[in-house]
């Protein structure tokens, strides 16, 4: 589904990521481990096209993505990192705040409140959070409404970059709960999971690839 063919990230004469190639099919369950600073938060990123590569290419269903197929690649590959931004207003106004860009519009999507209602009961939320305003949610439930947000547009891969590293046990058994729920939901579904909890890489992933100096070792 996803081929990542040699990427290369320099920055100034730094280099971030060495080369790196690596192929994510369809269900994959990829944990991303290594230690602090190896760049799986850089890796992550490049997947997404958030950075700029100085070489490389990313190729999905067969298709590189340049120029003008980065806009729709970034709806099938979405990055959700440990501290997703939010906008000052309600849960819904959250939730609805990818479907008013161009490109889900293009795509004939359009925001269903019930569905957003019923992926809010799977993380254990009632229906009137919709109505709370994002900035009174505790960190664990923000993360569960970054990661609706990111759902609700159907994605096929999500990166998620510690997305639990700053929670505490309970929000991390509902975010777990949550985002298995989503995979489970189609077996094509995939993601990439940094963590550097050992038993939640255990818990979430299949197969597990490591990275040190900007490259993957193993
Ligand atoms: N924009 C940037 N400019 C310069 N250096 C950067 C930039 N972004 C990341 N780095 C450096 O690249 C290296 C890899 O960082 P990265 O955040 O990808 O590591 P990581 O493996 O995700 O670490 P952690 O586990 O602590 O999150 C680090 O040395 C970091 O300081």
């Amino acid at each position: 589904m996803l081929n990542l063919l040699n990427l290369s990230r320099r920055v100034g004469d730094k280099t971030l990521l060495d080369h790196v190639s690596l192929s994510i099919d369809a269900g994959d369950a990829i944990g991303l481990v290594g230690p602090s600073g190896s760049g799986k938060s850089t890796l992550m990123r490049a997947i997404a096209m958030l950075d700029p590569l100085n070489e490389g290419v990313i190729e999905f269903a067969g298709q590189p993505i340049t120029g003008n197929t980065v806009p729709g690649y970034r709806l099938k590959v979405v990055y959700l990192g440990q501290r997703p931004t939010m906008l000052d207003a309600n849960v819904e106004d959250n939730l609805r705040l990818p479907f008013s860009f161009a490109q889900v519009a293009k795509t004939g999507l359009s925001f269903d409140r019930d569905e957003a209602v019923s992926w809010l009961a799977k993380y254990g939320l009632p229906a009137d959070v919709m109505r709370q305003n994002a900035m009174t949610l505790s960190g664990g439930q923000r993360q569960a409404i970054a990661m609706l947000r990111a759902i609700l547009v159907d994605p096929s891969v999500i990166l998620l970059d510690e997305p639990t590293a700053s929670l505490d046990e309970d929000s991390i058994a509902k975010f777990e709960k949550l985002a298995k729920a989503w995979k489970d939901d189609k077996p094509a579904r995939a993601w990439v999971w940094t963590s550097h909890d050992r038993d939640q890489v255990t818990r979430m992933t299949d197969r597990t690839i490591s990275m040190n100096s900007g490259r993957i070792v193993s």
